[in-house]
């Protein structure tokens, strides 16, 4: 069985962070993992506060996966404080996984910051080089490129500079852009463009987060970064097509949906 490993902050309502990953990872037919660096208490509408797990117990966490069931592939999501951010690097350094995506989520839906500025830099040095597949937003690509995103073009430009800043290839993400969803994949050899209708509804707490899962499940499953982010737009634009109408805001997107209707065969397709 194929294992992938999540680091990230814990949603309690399950839409998004760390529960969003795991029926991320059970759909794809892997063995999830999970490493909860923050508990963040957040539901479809809000997020109300922050508590950061301490490094010495990240450290532990990591060393109890890393030492015992060593995952085929790694996500990585929301890392809030620099202390939280440096145990995580440090953990990187040490096992040194091959098939890492990293999400860089900096802000929720409510616009709540879920990084901290102090850790911009750290992340930049620390956490980007160890991505295979680098997966930020619009927003989060200008802000770590220092570039306006309007168009396409400019999608093209920032994911050329965060691949000069250490990821190995870069998708970014156009779901905060009008029109189709359309996603930019820089992998250094070619410049690959995923377009997918886009689907009107308001339900669509952590489809980052499910994205970066899927193609960490993909990466886990055998398959090259292209074809695994390729496998992955079309689960979360499955996953959002068929989004629950749970909550009183933003609700979460439906991680079952082919795996329902076509039991674990739809992985063969
Ligand atoms: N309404 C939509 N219809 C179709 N696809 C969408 C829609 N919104 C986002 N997407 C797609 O969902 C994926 C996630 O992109 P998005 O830009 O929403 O990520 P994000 O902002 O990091 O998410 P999060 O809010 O969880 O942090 C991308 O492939 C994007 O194109
Ligand atoms: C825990 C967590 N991670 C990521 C996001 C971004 O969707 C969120 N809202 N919550």
């Amino acid at each position: 069985m194929k294992t992938c490993l999540t680091i990230a902050g814990s949603d309690p309502s399950g839409g998004a962070g760390i529960q969003a990953d795991l029926k991320t990872f059970a759909a794809h037919g892997i063995y999830g993992m999970s490493v909860i660096v923050a508990v963040v208490a957040e539901n479809t509408c809000e997020v109300r506060s922050i508590m950061d797990v301490s490094p010495a117990v990240i450290r532990d966490q990591m060393a109890c996966v890393f030492e015992d069931i060593p995952p085929d592939a790694v996500k990585i999501g929301m890392l809030s404080q620099p202390e939280t951010m440096q145990a995580v690097a440090d953990a990187l350094a040490l096992y040194q996984p091959a098939n890492v995506v990293i999400d860089p989520v900096m802000l929720a839906k409510d616009g709540s910051a879920l990084m901290a500025s102090e850790a911009l830099e750290l992340f930049k040095r620390g956490i980007l080089p160890h991505a295979r597949v680098f997966t930020p937003n619009i927003p989060e690509a200008e802000v770590l490129t220092g570039m306006t995103i309007r168009t396409e073009e400019d999608m093209r430009q920032a994911a050329k500079i965060l691949r000069q800043e250490g990821a190995q290839t870069v998708l970014v993400k156009g779901g905060h852009l009008d029109g189709a969803a359309v996603d930019i994949f820089d992998d250094g050899v070619a410049v690959h463009r995923f377009e997918a209708a886009r689907i009107q509804t308001k339900n669509t707490h952590g489809t980052g987060c499910t994205l970066s899962s899927a193609i960490a499940s993909n990466l886990a499953n055998g398959h090259v970064p292209h074809q695994a982010v390729n496998r992955a737009k079309a689960y979360i634009t499955d996953a959002i097509s068929h989004s629950l109408d749970l909550g009183k805001g933003n609700g979460p997107t439906h991680h079952f949906y082919r795996l329902y209707q076509e039991g674990l065969s739809w992985l063969d397709k």
